[in-house]
């Protein structure tokens, strides 16, 4: 185990802004802190950093308190939502800084930020003025100084959230296949579930300062403790059903769920949960909102149900008014725990 904290605090003044929260990081795992804005996620990573104080607990590394190791010592990375480059330096010089802060003999500098930009595909980019730079690039660039000295734990705060949607996704598709091939041990901060989940071996979701679920990504999305997590993780229809031999047979359909036990279950549905389709369960369109991969609907199916979301393909020529029947998707799909009273 390389990372470690139990029963973090960080109080400002009488209010917690992280209440005792424990997580681990392994070798070579990359875990993010999932959680809406204000939950908690940029306190407790400034707190593992050592930028701030802790209240009560404690953070280790190899079983090591860190509590009087100051944050130069620690080892770890960072990187920022806006990079903070130092704008009057070009590229090549804002990472072999990294390198200067660590003792890297200078002989070995150039080589090394040739290799480090090779890495975040930037190759021949070192004259470069950081002001010249795209808002991708510049991201790009940071991450080659954190790397530099080869930190034990890379720390990552938003690092994609100033960027546009498509550079946005196309670089943690990009920083993904980074981290994995170079078994980067890293803790990453985002409010964004796509981004943590395409990032992530790990997900902690956090809400008011509290670590509610934490787990591999694939269970969290599939299983999420409780409703406020599933509605972080997009969840916006709620609906309970029965279980016999791995299919759910709901009001909106019956759909197959691996691992799910007989008796009764609760589901939540994110919108393509529900896709429109030839046959299956008949509701009235009540509103229609063009996306880039498909078309998201409103449904009111009739009978008591409260109205539902659901998705349509983008060819899809639907407007308000019009009857449409739905099929459950098992791939937006998740299975709550149901508390019987
Ligand atoms: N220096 C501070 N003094 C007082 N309160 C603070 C301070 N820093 C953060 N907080 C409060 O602590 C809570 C958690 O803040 P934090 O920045 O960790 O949240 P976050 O999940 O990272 O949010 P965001 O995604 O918006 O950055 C918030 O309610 C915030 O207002």
């Amino acid at each position: 185990m390389s990372l470690s904290v139990r029963d973090l605090t960080v109080n400002y003044g009488p209010f917690a802004a992280v209440k005792e929260a424990a997580l681990d990081i392994a070798d070579g795992e990359v875990l993010a802190l999932l959680g809406p804005s204000g939950s908690g996620k940029s306190t407790l990573l400034r707190a593992i950093t050592g930028l701030e104080p802790l209240t009560a607990g404690t953070v280790r590394w190899d079983g090591e308190d860190l509590a009087r190791v100051p944050v130069h010592r620690r080892g770890f990375g960072l990187v920022f939502q806006d990079g903070q480059l130092f704008p009057h330096k070009d590229v090549a010089s804002n990472i072999a800084f990294g390198l200067r802060m660590h003792d890297v003999p200078r002989a070995e500098h150039a080589e090394r930020v040739r290799a480090l930009l090779d890495l975040v595909g930037l190759s021949g980019y070192e004259r470069r003025r950081v002001t010249e730079l795209s808002g991708g690039q510049a991201q790009r660039v940071a991450l080659a100084r954190a790397l530099a000295p080869e930190p034990r734990l890379l720390l990552l705060d938003e690092p994609l959230s100033g960027l546009d949607a498509g550079l946005r996704e196309q670089l943690a598709i990009d920083l993904a296949a980074l981290l994995r091939r170079s078994k980067i041990t890293a803790l990453l901060v985002t409010h964004d579930q796509e981004e943590a989940f395409t990032l992530a071996d790990r997900v902690a979701v956090l809400d008011g300062g509290e670590i509610r679920q934490e787990g591999a990504v694939r269970r969290v999305w599939r299983q999420p403790v409780d409703e406020g997590v599933a509605r972080f993780l997009g969840v916006t229809t709620f609906v309970d059903g029965e279980a016999s031999g791995g299919t759910v047979r709901t009001v909106l359909g019956d759909v197959m769920l691996p691992d799910v036990k007989d008796g009764a279950v609760r589901l939540g549905l994110r919108p393509h949960g529900l896709r429109v389709s030839e046959t299956g369960v008949e509701g009235e369109v009540t509103a229609v909102v063009h996306r880039r991969e498909h078309v998201r609907l409103v449904i009111a199916p009739g009978g008591d149900l409260s109205t539902v979301d659901a998705v349509a393909p983008v060819t899809a020529d639907l407007r308000p008014g019009d009857t449409v029947r739905l099929a459950l998707d098992p791939d937006g799909v998740a299975q709550l725990p149901r508390f019987v009273l």
